[in-house]
């Protein structure tokens, strides 16, 4: 069993509110994301677990009891950390073998856990190497065989990718989700890149500003955000929000523009709205009846697609578009709407209006 569940965290620095009200339940066997920027509060929640700062407020229960009161050692969580130094004198093997070896595990297991972790990690071939003789991949991998080499209730992983070069980091992603369905353990895995909390979590936790803004599967959380921050963070290139309200059977633009209001904009007439639009959810070839007048504004070729912004009113949409795709800014364009995948929030609270009817 692995369950982790904390009520009502709350954590202050001084005047730093770090932490205020986080409550995240994480089943037995997920691969549990804590996504947010620089300061959201994921490190000082991972270290709540843990058991390594003292709380203002709230409780943490491990396996359905509450460990809120127990020293970090008696909690059986191991913490993965994005610097983790080897032990130079040390072969590869002897570095993923100490953590078993501090505990005393007999010989036969420590040999059986070392095989399977670093096949798992493809680092059969090295371990008879020293780390100088590895390079930074190479010593990243056996550092995170020796992180995992244990049986712990649940991992807490704090940015672990970090410092990996971008090559390196997209195959640690596939590496640790195959890992965790391996192990079957619980993985907190705590990180401020989108990609990272997309492509490996079971369930994604958006924090911000030491508050939980929601929870939920990366197609929930993508496909559905809670409110206009959560729009914004998910998702690159970001969002567009356009400022609206609805009358009839139209949606009108602060600039001016008319849409067909879709079913699910329960929205009351009048009220200051933003349309959320994603940029692959938009195209600058005609192709259906709901469409936005606007000015090219600039291209940025990505390789694979080229992002078009495109000027309506005081406001730029981002629009993804073919690689071929052409044009010169200040050029009169359309932009081709998906209405039944747009986003509608309220103007003032922010909250999203479409959120629970799609
Ligand atoms: N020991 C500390 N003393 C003072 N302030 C702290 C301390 N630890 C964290 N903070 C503050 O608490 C807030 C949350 O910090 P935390 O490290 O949890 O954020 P984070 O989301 O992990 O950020 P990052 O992605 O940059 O690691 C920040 O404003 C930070 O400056």
């Amino acid at each position: 069993m692995g369950t982790v569940a904390v009520q009502g965290l709350r954590k202050s620095f001084g005047r730093v509110r770090a932490l205020d009200g986080v409550t995240l339940d994480v089943p037995d066997g997920a691969f549990f994301v804590v996504l947010g920027p620089s300061g959201a509060g994921k490190t000082t929640t991972l270290r709540a677990i843990a058991g390594l700062d003292k709380l203002d407020a709230g409780s943490v229960h491990l396996d359905g009891r509450d460990a809120t009161a127990d020293a970090p050692a008696v909690r059986d969580l191991a913490m993965v950390f994005q610097n983790y130094a080897l032990y130079p004198r040390h072969t590869a093997y002897e570095n993923i073998a100490s953590p078993l070896r501090a505990r005393r595990r007999p010989a036969g297991e420590i040999a059986a856990a070392v095989e399977r972790m670093s096949g798992l990690l493809h680092i059969e071939r090295l371990l008879h190497r020293r780390p100088a003789q590895l390079s930074g991949g190479e010593m990243q991998r056996v550092a995170l065989a020796r992180a995992l080499v244990r049986s712990p209730r649940a991992f807490l992983m704090d940015e672990p990718l970090t410092n990996l070069d971008l090559k390196l980091r997209v195959e640690m992603r596939t590496e640790l989700t195959r890992i965790h369905r391996s192990l079957g353990a619980t993985f907190v895995y705590v990180t401020n890149d989108q990609v990272e909390a997309l492509s490996m979590a079971d369930q994604v936790a958006v924090l911000r500003e030491g508050t939980v803004q929601q929870v939920g599967t990366p197609t929930e959380v993508y496909e559905r955000p809670a409110n206009t921050w959560v729009a914004g963070f998910v998702g690159s290139p970001p969002i567009s929000l356009l400022a609206c309200h609805a009358e009839g059977d139209h949606l009108v633009g602060a600039a001016g523009w008319t849409l067909p209001r879709p079913r699910w904009a329960t929205a009351k007439d009048g009220q200051a709205l933003l349309l959320g639009l994603r940029a692959e959810d938009l195209s600058v070839e005609r192709r259906g009846d709901a469409s936005l007048p606007g000015e090219l504004y600039g291209l940025e070729p990505l390789g694979d697609r080229t992002v078009v912004d495109v000027r309506v009113g005081a406001e730029i949409l981002k629009v993804k578009a073919r690689p071929t795709v052409t044009g010169t800014p200040g050029e009169q364009v359309r932009v081709t709407v998906d209405l039944g995948r747009a986003h509608l929030f309220d103007a003032g609270t922010g909250l999203s209006l479409s959120a629970a009817g799609r």
